[in-house]
């Protein structure tokens, strides 16, 4: 099974983890681009041959979005299985873990990979049948963290924060309406951050299974963050206690 991917950060964070995995690079013709020229010269020094297609080839291959003038074509990586979760608790004395409870657009589902990434969070969770896919805009916007991030999907997320919770994992929920503040939590040791969905938040038995609620501070007139914007100010905010602690 082959997949595409798009974007110069998402092409570069492949060719450094994977080389491998590479089947066909197209570059656009009589594009100058001082970083897609670096690129070519590492795709070619690995050994992979580049192919040269028109601007109209590659907005179709990249299905309209933005894709910086490469486009390639990958064979699928292996993703981590809900049972190799326990595996992951067992590798990491404090695992850090965000879940993300049925976010459907690809763009935030990108944005929360790159900064869980850039966080060291050490796997991303999500139900199997109520997330968006991780396609091939989902990984422009991660900006390379979709190959280093795992992205653990679930058959059944109360399950799974149950069988966290047996390993002593402390699962902590957002909410815009929390009754404890975000800079009054603790967020040290074995942590899953649980985000909501774009329109509804939490579902009821995701919340049910948290053991706080924990919420940003709004100063101003609108009633929520969007997710991606609200996970980054909760990881970060565990990065410094972690860093402290
Ligand atoms: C757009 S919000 C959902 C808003 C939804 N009406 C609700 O009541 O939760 C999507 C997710 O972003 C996070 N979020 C947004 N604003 C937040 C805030 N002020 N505090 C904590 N989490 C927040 C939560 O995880 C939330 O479920």
């Amino acid at each position: 099974m082959s997949e595409i991917i798009y974007g110069i950060h998402a092409v570069k964070a492949l060719l450094e983890r994977d080389p491998q995995r590479f089947l066909d690079v197209y570059i656009m013709k009589g594009r100058d681009d001082r970083r897609l020229h670096e690129l070519v010269v590492e795709l070619e020094a690995n050994g992979i041959v580049i192919q040269v297609a028109n601007r109209q080839w590659l907005d179709e291959a990249a299905e309209g979005a933005v894709h910086q003038g490469i486009v390639a074509r990958v064979q699928e990586g292996r993703q981590l299985q809900e049972n190799d979760l326990e595996g992951l608790l067992e590798q990491h004395p404090a695992p850090f873990l965000l879940v993300l409870d049925g976010i459907t657009d690809p763009h935030n589902l990108g944005a929360c990979l790159r900064s869980a990434d850039a966080a060291g969070v050490h796997a991303v969770i999500v139900p199997r049948d109520r997330s968006a896919q991780l396609n091939a805009t989902a990984k422009k916007v991660a900006s390379g963290a979709a190959e280093t991030v795992p992205l653990i999907r679930v058959t059944n997320l109360a399950r799974t924060l149950r069988m966290l919770k047996e390993h002593n994992v402390w699962i902590v929920g957002t909410a815009g309406e929390a009754d404890h503040h975000l800079y009054q939590s603790k967020l040290t040791g074995p942590l899953a951050l649980v985000m909501g969905a774009e329109g509804e938040g939490m579902r009821r038995l995701t919340r049910e299974h948290c053991n706080e609620l924990i919420g940003i501070p709004m100063a101003g007139s609108v009633s929520s963050l969007n997710v991606s914007v609200a996970a980054g100010v909760c990881l970060f905010e565990a990065v410094r206690q972690r860093q402290l602690s």
